[in-house]
C-alpha cells in the first residue's frame, strides 16, 4: 500500500531528517513508527501525503508515485490525524466533518451522522463547536473527518499525545477496532512504545533518519530488534517491574 524507495529528505538548514529509507507496508497492516524525538518520524509520514517533497528517492501509494497525480486527489485517499487535529473553531462539529465531503461535492447529513456513530460520538455533539468538546471527543472528530472520504489509508502523527492516559487507551483501542472493521492500512507515529506494542502488527524504529528495527511487537518483547529498539521497550518494561515490586 505504501512503498518508500531509497527515500532521503534533507532540510534547507542541512539536517538529513530521513536517510535512504526503503520499506514497504502491506495493505491491512497497522504499523507503528517509533523513535526518539527528532529521529525523522513526522518527516517520513508527511512525504506520504506529499506535505514534504523528498530530496532523493520516491514514495508510492497503491503502486503509484505520490507525485503522479494532483496533490488534492492523492490527499483525498489518505486520512490524516495529528495531535493538534486542526478543527476549524468557528464551524460546528458536523461542518468540520463535512469539510472533505464538501471538497468532494457530496455533503450529506446522513454521512455525517454515520461518521459520528463510527467514532462513538453522540449525535448531539454535531451542532457544537470544537471548544465545547473534551480533548478526547475532539480527537474522535478528527478521526471521523479523516475517514469521511472513505480513505483506506490512515496516517496518524501522535494522535493521542495530548490526552490523559485513560482516554488515550480507549481511543487507541477504538482506532484499532476501526482499522480492523474497515480494513484500513494504518501508519501511526507515536512516542509511546507501550502503545505501539499494544496496537500495532508491526513496529518500525527510527534513529537519525534511518529505520534501525522493523519487527513484530512479540519479537520486541522477546528482546529482539537491536539496542535502540530495546532502549525504547525498556521503558514500559521497567515500569511494569516497578509496579510488580510495589505489589509484592
Ligand atoms: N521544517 C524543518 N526545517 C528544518 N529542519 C527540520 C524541519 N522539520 C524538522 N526538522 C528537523 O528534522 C529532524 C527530524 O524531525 P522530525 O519532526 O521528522 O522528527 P520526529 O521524530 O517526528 O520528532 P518528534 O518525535 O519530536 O516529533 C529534526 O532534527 C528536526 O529538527
Amino acid at each position: 500500500m505504501i512503498a518508500f524507495e531509497r527515500l532521503t529528505v534533507a532540510y534547507p538548514g542541512g539536517t538529513t531528517a530521513v536517510d535512504d529509507v526503503t520499506l514497504a507496508i502491506a495493505p491491512g497492516s497497522f504499523v507503528a513508527l517509533v523513535g526518539r524525538s527528532g529521529s525523522g518520524k513526522s518527516t517520513l509520514l508527511k512525504t506520504v501525503k506529499r506535505l514534504i517533497s523528498p530530496t532523493a528517492g520516491r514514495v508510492l501509494v497503491d503502486g503509484r508515485p505520490v507525485d503522479a497525480e494532483p496533490a488534492p486527489l492523492l490527499r483525498r485517499r489518505i486520512g490524516y490525524v495529528f495531535q493538534g487535529i486542526g478543527l476549524f473553531p468557528h464551524m460546528t462539529v458536523a461542518e468540520n466533518i463535512a469539510v472533505p465531503l464538501r471538497l468532494d461535492g457530496r455533503v450529506d447529513p446522513e454521512r455525517v451522522a454515520a461518521l459520528l456513530d463510527l467514532v462513538d460520538l453522540p449525535q448531539e455533539v454535531a451542532t457544537r463547536r470544537p471548544d465545547a468538546l473534551s480533548g478526547g471527543q475532539r480527537q474522535r472528530v478528527g478521526v471521523a473527518r479523516a475517514l469521511a472520504t472513505e480513505a483506506k489509508l490512515l496516517l496518524m502523527d501522535e494522535p493521542f499525545g495530548a490526552l490523559d492516559p485513560m482516554t488515550r487507551d480507549a481511543l487507541g483501542q477504538a482506532v484499532r477496532t476501526l482499522h480492523d472493521r474497515l480494513g484500513l492500512t494504518t501508519l501511526m507515529v507515536t512516542h509511546d512504545m507501550a502503545e505501539a506494542l499494544l496496537l500495532a502488527t508491526r513496529v518500525l524504529v527510527m534513529a537519525k533518519g534511518r529505520i534501525v528495527a522493523d519487527t513484530t511487537p512479540a519479537a520486541l518483547i522477546a528482546g529482539e530488534g537491536g539496542p535502540e529498539a530495546q532502549a525504547l521497550v525498556d521503558v514500559p518494561r521497567r515500569q511494569m517491574q516497578a509496579l510488580k515490586a510495589l505489589s509484592a
